[in-house]
């Protein structure tokens, strides 16, 4: 999708005079390019493509107009030729100035979703934090001009990011500034709770002096336990232990050295529920996390659990929680994020004696607020200028002529990683191989844009992460994962890129046993065919179904009437199934079948197809 640009993309090589021209393997020759803050010159008019491949990749031309000098901007007198930039909520002073000296900048709090429409169009960039909800019919106002999004903060639910990329605007956020506040707040809300300290406070200034009423708990020797291990959880964890806590977490993601590092065991969800004297929320608002703390698992608490929230509303099911308040398995709960935020008047858990609260205040320190200020300020003028951002959600940047050649291959490579981490049933997952094969020698092929979109495939879907090509190898890295790539030459045509692509992940429980390989590890093999990602291995057994929606993977003995029986299953529920594929060792033998979904199925579909007496397992896997 072509789109208007600002006057200028100026991409300056800093580190050296004379400039680069971006030839078609610059991707490999210029690991440098893509660091944040290096930029580099364009000497001709170039197509550069920024975005994901298999979303309408935003195409901006390059041209060699010099830019306009920078030059102070200020709120009521608008300087033509700089870009409009709207702040719609509060943004620290240092991250104000910065871009007062590259953009004319409108600070507009509080708008409602009319006012914030009316004014994107004579934007050229947008700033918000979570309070703001950035929808298709923004996007669909700013009538392309909407260049870039920035999200001062971690969690970026409140912006369509689909939306963003289709009309072309590069969405970035800051993703560490406000971690420190996150965690202290999460230990202000852990101790505050167990001394009643609001209840208190409030009744004496009523006026009150009731010393037996608000008697607490102790923290020293109690067990907490941290859901979610990332940024903030392990920075709660740190600090817990610090009060004389025992700290287990539960993470399947994250990895024990890391864990054990700060004196941490990494234990199952339900060993965690079960041990736990405290809880403390810490993961991401994903489609798996979403209301997991729910009726079944606060059923399997310790009686009397104390549960802090700093992560997001949407991971409990509020309704089952004012239940167990009611019926003491929760003792308390302290939460400073909501399903609906703000919370509805009359809330019953904002009104719950047990329960104290706080405005989402995570993240509402000064020196947070000033850090993400200027993350997000960097951020959005480098990318209004063509650089890359190290922060970007939704989209690298590489040549047209790269991307136009890998796109198929790059949507395999992500959805190869997503089937794959969804396969892993439990323990950290370290190292991950990956195995190319194709007919073209190593200096033709460049796997760089492969690699990111593996490592996306295998962090997403359980993480707040955003990856892109800039910041693959260092969220890897930051997580324990070790991606080892290797090559293989095959016989065929260079004129393909690539023959099939391998991942591979050892050392790990398989929620689905027959993607376990003979030498035991989860094993999916893909390759690209018209053009279209499919899914040729898994395990030991060859299947060909293209991945154009989620999968549904069963082992079953070969027999007649297996693809009737799943299929009928999925059309009383009204799924649609775009392939099903079969793959046995011989006929009337073990055989594998997968099922592609154009919807996501339902649980009493699944629950009807696990219970066919001739399945031996079956596994959901959502791209
Ligand atoms: N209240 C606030 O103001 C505030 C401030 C900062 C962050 N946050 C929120 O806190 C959350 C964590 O932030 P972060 O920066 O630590 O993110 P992060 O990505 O660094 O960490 C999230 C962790 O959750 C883990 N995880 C994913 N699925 C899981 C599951 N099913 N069970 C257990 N763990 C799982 C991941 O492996 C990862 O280690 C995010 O939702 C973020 O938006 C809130
Ligand atoms: O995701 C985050 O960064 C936190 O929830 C903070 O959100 P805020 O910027 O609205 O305080």
């Amino acid at each position: 999708m072509a789109v208007s640009t600002p006057s200028h993309f100026q991409l300056a090589q800093r580190t050296s005079s004379h400039p680069r021209v971006l030839s078609s393997s610059f991707l490999g020759s210029n690991r440098a390019f893509l660091s944040h803050r290096q930029t580099l010159h364009v000497t001709s008019q170039r197509q550069i493509c920024i975005g994901l491949p298999h979303l309408h990749p935003i195409v901006a031309t390059v041209s060699t107009e010099t830019p306009p000098s920078p030059t102070v901007a200020s709120s009521h007198n608008k300087v033509p030729g700089l870009p409009t930039i709207l702040i719609a909520e509060k943004l620290g002073e240092g991250g104000l100035e910065l871009l007062r000296k590259v953009a004319n900048v409108d600070c507009s709090y509080n708008l409602t979703q009319e006012d914030l429409c009316a004014k994107v169009s004579l934007c050229d960039a947008l700033i918000v934090r979570s309070g703001t909800k950035v929808t298709r019919e923004v996007f669909e106002a700013s009538k392309g001009r909407l260049k870039v999004v920035g999200r001062a903060g971690v969690g970026i639910d409140n912006v369509d990011l689909h939306a963003a990329t289709e009309f072309g605007c590069l969405v970035v956020n800051a993703p560490t500034a406000n971690t420190v506040a996150a965690a202290e707040h999460g230990i202000a809300l852990l101790v505050a709770m167990a001394r009643n300290v609001p209840q208190a406070s409030a009744s004496l200034k009523a006026g009150k002096w009731q010393r037996n009423k608000f008697t607490g708990v102790s923290l020293v020797g109690k067990t907490l336990g941290v859901m979610g291990f990332g940024k903030v959880g392990s920075e709660v964890a740190r600090r817990a232990k610090g009060l004389g806590m025992h700290v287990i977490a539960h993470d399947p993601y994250a990895s024990e050295d890391r864990a054990h590092a700060i004196g941490v065991d990494l234990v199952s969800f339900d060993e965690a529920l079960a041990r736990s004297d405290f809880l403390s929320l810490h993961m991401p608002l994903t489609p798996s996390t979403d209301k997991i703390f729910n009726s079944e698992s606060f059923a399997k608490c310790k009686k009397g659990v104390r549960i802090i929230n700093v992560a997001r509303g949407g991971v409990i099911d509020e309704e089952a929680l004012l239940h167990a308040l009611d019926s003491g398995i929760v003792a308390q709960a302290a939460l400073d994020v909501f399903t609906v935020e703000p919370p509805k008047e009359g809330n019953k858990l904002v009104t719950h004696e047990k329960v104290i609260v706080t405005p989402h205040l995570g993240a509402s320190t000064i020196e947070a607020q000033e850090g993400v200020a200027i993350e997000i300020a960097e951020a959005v003028a480098g990318a209004l200028q063509g650089e890359l951002a190290a922060t970007a959600v939704n989209a690298p940047m590489v040549p047209k002529e790269v991307l136009d050649e890998l796109t198929p291959y790059v949507s395999l490579a992500e959805k190869l990683g997503r089937l794959a981490i969804q396969l892993v049933a439990a323990s950290g997952v370290k190292n991950v191989k990956v195995s190319y094969s194709s007919a073209r020698d190593g200096d033709d092929l460049d796997t760089r844009l492969l690699r990111a979109m593996i490592i996306k495939g295998l962090i997403e879907p359980i993480s707040d992460a955003y990856v892109n090509l800039v910041n693959a190898d260092f969220i890897a890295k930051q997580r324990g994962l070790k991606v080892i790539e290797a090559r293989e030459l095959c016989d065929g045509s260079p004129e393909v890129p690539l023959q099939t692509i391998v991942i591979k992940i050892a050392n790990v429980q398989s929620r689905f046993a027959t993607a376990l390989s003979d030498s035991g590890e989860i094993t999916l093999e893909g390759r690209v065919k018209e053009r279209i990602p499919h899914l040729c291995k898994v395990g030991e057994f060859d299947v060909d179904a293209s991945l154009e929606g989620s999968v549904i993977l069963t082992r079953q003995q070969d027999q007649p009437g297996m693809i009737g029986i799943v299929g009928n299953i999925l059309g009383d529920e009204n799924i649609n199934v775009n392939f099903m594929s079969v793959g046995r060792i011989a006929p009337r033998k073990e055989a594998l079948m997968a099922i592609g979904l154009d919807d996501e199925p339902t649980q009493a579909a699944l629950k009807r197809i696990g219970s066919i007496p001739e399945l031996q397992e079956y596994v959901y896997l959502k791209l």
